[in-house]
């Protein structure tokens, strides 16, 4: 099942004993740039994939006639940004769409309604704003010298409780900010680590998302590849003579070397065995680094009835569930609201039916737009914390989680295995370009090129 390309190597079938130099476990985004920069560089490189596609969290699929990204969608700030290199590269066509969901109608492309469904005015949304700027300054300044025990929801307690705001700001403010933790996160104030909050690095510039979508991108860095979709690795035997991979139904396949870029998630599990078993550091920083949950419900309407901006939100929905839904008509080409759920709310979610999901979103839409709302012509929900090769969506700092635990996750045992993944990477883990930096750092590594920077070289660009 080799993706062939333009200077497409097909492998032919291992001749018995024959040693590949490296095996790559996983083809997402981390283990596709990987692959491709070892292939580049004369590397003899085998990957193995257990789903019948390429992009792993990167899932972009045809739906009602076009296409919907079902893992992630945007490119977090353009400038300097290896993704968006990758997107010129691969001539894929983007569209900016900065849905910065705190931002309260301040700049366009945001509307938002209060508790009671009732658009704010632009004075409600400038208080807010305000309220929001205070309190994250003075919650910045408390994650500072946080300790790894404290949660954000005890950050944000002290916060408040400094600001002077009224009990009902406050609140606001408290759910807002508990919101923006499930979006970035997938995961509760309460589980998350304060300190996590001033370790990372964002990318300045517009937000883009890919009307084509995103899998243009790893469909683009797999071809000429030799993947093997449908491959399952069961277990990785690592000593002084090389790897030897099992995967199941398949036999074994050896190396000289591996990098798994299996998700946090899968890690955690242990559906993967590892023989020797991992060292310590490595099962420690496994344990205290979380894997949050973040859900898509995509909606299909016969026509829009919304206001069209990238944004809508509402405060004070049940459980704090579909407080944002996401406008794609310019996106998708058709009238579709997407609303994406994190944390406990998409656990919550996570329990129910399909038609059970989209009653409780409707519910919250009619609250906006009344009777206007007809009954949607088509759904797709996503269930990532069920899907058993991800396990989740995406990595956090959980409470208890130390400064070092992304180094400890990416450093490599014995010069045999290597470890690649968004989960793996100290400054911008969670996302598609900490994947990216994170399988470039493990090529330069075994290329021997990273002058020796080590597990923090996905800093490098
Ligand atoms: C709903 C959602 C929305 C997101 N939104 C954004 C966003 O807008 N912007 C952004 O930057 N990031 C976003 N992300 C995060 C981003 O998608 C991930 O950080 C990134 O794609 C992870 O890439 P990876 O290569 O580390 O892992 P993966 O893409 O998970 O790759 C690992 C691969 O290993 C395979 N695998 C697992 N088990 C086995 C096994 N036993 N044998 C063989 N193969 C195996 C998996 O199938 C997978 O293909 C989002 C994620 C989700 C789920």
């Amino acid at each position: 099942m080799s993706l062939p390309g333009p200077g497409s190597r097909r492998t032919a079938p291992e001749a018995p004993g024959a040693v590949t130099d490296t095996l790559v476990v996983g083809a997402g985004m981390a283990g596709l740039y990987a692959a491709r920069e070892l292939h580049r560089a004369g590397r003899d490189v085998v990957v193995l994939e257990v789903r019948d596609r390429v992009g792993g969290r990167v899932w972009s699929d045809r739906w009602e006639g076009g296409t919907i990204d079902l893992g992630a969608s945007w490119i977090h700030g353009v400038e300097g940004n290896p993704v968006a290199d990758l997107a010129r590269e691969a001539g894929a066509g983007t569209l900016v769409n900065n849905a910065g969901t705190l931002d309260y109608g301040v700049r366009a492309g945001a509307v938002h309604y209060g508790a009671d469904g009732r658009r704010l005015t632009p004075a409600e949304c400038r208080e807010r704003q305000r309220d929001h700027e205070a309190v994250s300054a003075g919650l910045f300044a408390l994650a500072r010298t946080a300790d790894p025990d404290e949660s954000l929801a005890s950050g944000l307690r002290r916060a408040l409780a400094d600001s002077g705001l009224t009990p009902a700001r406050a609140l606001r403010v408290l759910h807002a900010r508990c919101r923006m933790a499930e979006d970035d996160w997938g995961a509760g104030a309460e589980e998350l680590c304060l300190s996590g909050l001033v370790t990372g690095q964002d990318h300045e510039g517009d937000e883009v998302v890919f009307p084509d979508g995103y899998g243009q991108l790893t469909r683009h860095l797999a071809t000429g590849l030799d993947v093997r979709l449908g491959h399952r690795v069961t277990r990785v035997e690592h000593g002084d003579g090389g790897v030897t991979v099992h995967i199941d139904g398949q036999g074994v396949l050896t190396a000289r070397r591996a990098l798994i870029t299996l998700p946090l998630g899968v890690l955690k599990e242990g559906s993967v065995t590892f023989d020797p078993a991992l060292p310590e550091p490595k099962l420690r920083a496994v344990e205290r680094l979380g894997m949050g949950l973040y859900d898509k419900l995509f909606l299909r309407f016969p026509r829009p009835f919304w206001d069209e901006s990238e944004v809508i939100g509402q405060e004070g929905t049940p459980h704090g569930a579909f407080a944002n839904w996401y406008d794609l008509r310019h996106v998708v080409g058709a009238p579709v609201l997407l609303a994406l759920n994190g944390g406990p709310v998409a656990r919550r979610l996570q329990d129910l039916d399909d038609t059970a999901v989209v009653r409780a979103a409707l519910n919250c839409l009619r609250g906006l737009y009344g009777e206007r709302v007809e009954e949607p012509s088509a759904h797709r929900v996503t269930r990532w914390g069920t899907d058993p090769y991800a396990r989740g969506a995406y990595s956090y700092p959980a409470v208890g989680s130390l400064p070092g635990d992304h180094d400890a996750l990416a450093a490599p045992v014995g010069g045999r295995l290597h470890f690649a993944g968004e989960a793996t990477s100290a400054d911008h883990s969670s996302t598609v370009h900490g994947a990216v930096l994170s399988g470039l750092r493990e090529a330069r590594r075994i290329l021997g090129t990273d002058g020796g920077t080590g597990g923090s070289a996905d800093t490098a660009r």
